[in-house]
């Protein structure tokens, strides 16, 4: 059992499971890491986002919260030096640094989706070494998948769909793998923060 709370972060005491899940799929899967009540307050400052378009060239598009307020909440919940630690004893990434990410929302329209990609396109980004989303919302879609895959493979090494608000999944960024979201079919949208773990 994994949970950050407002205050205090628990920490399974063995990672035995947690790293030969990790070792095998390179993510992990956090079931209701962020608790109901804690949830429900990020909940109310999400209604008061603002989101604006968000098109990533060569790869898709969706929207981001701007100004990034209920995603900086989200970004101090996550900067735990425990939580870094954890992180690299059971992924084997090492010395993390820092965490920072955004609130993304994608619709079912013709351009909402993410093609295959590292998350290493830009210098500044070459020093992410993990990824981390978290669903926010729980509201019903069909679509919308998130894969990783081995760079060159057609087998997903890992896949997921986010519909339970407060669980996070964690995957590795590497240039040996690749992810995608694929585009959302009817219902939605659907809500994550999509950050990285940076060394
Ligand atoms: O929405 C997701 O599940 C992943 C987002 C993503 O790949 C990114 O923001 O780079
Ligand atoms: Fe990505």
């Amino acid at each position: 059992m994994l949970e950050i709370g407002q205050s205090e972060t628990l920490l399974p005491a063995d990672s035995t499971a947690w790293r030969a899940a990790f070792a095998k799929q390179r993510a992990l899967v956090l079931r209701d890491a962020i608790p109901v009540d804690l949830m429900r307050k990020l909940t109310m400052l999400i209604g008061r986002s603002h989101f604006v378009s968000n098109r990533i060239d060569g790869l898709g598009h969706r929207e981001i919260e701007s100004p990034p307020v209920a995603g900086k909440a989200i970004d101090l919940l996550l900067s735990r030096s425990s939580l870094f630690r954890w992180l690299e004893h059971t992924t084997g990434c090492e010395s993390i640094m820092r965490v920072g990410g955004a609130i993304a929302r994608t619709w079912p329209n013709s351009e909402d989706h993410l093609d295959w990609h590292d998350d290493l396109n830009t210098p500044e980004s070459s020093s992410r070494r993990l990824a981390i989303t978290i669903a926010l919302d729980e509201l019903e879609y069909e679509g919308g998948l998130f894969e990783l895959r081995n760079v060159g493979s057609s087998d997903p090494l890992f896949s997921f769909k986010h519909d339970r608000l407060g669980t996070a999944v964690i995957f590795e960024i590497s240039g040996r793998l690749e992810h995608r979201v694929a585009p959302l079919i009817s219902g939605g949208p659907r809500l994550v923060y999509a950050g990285w773990f940076v060394g």
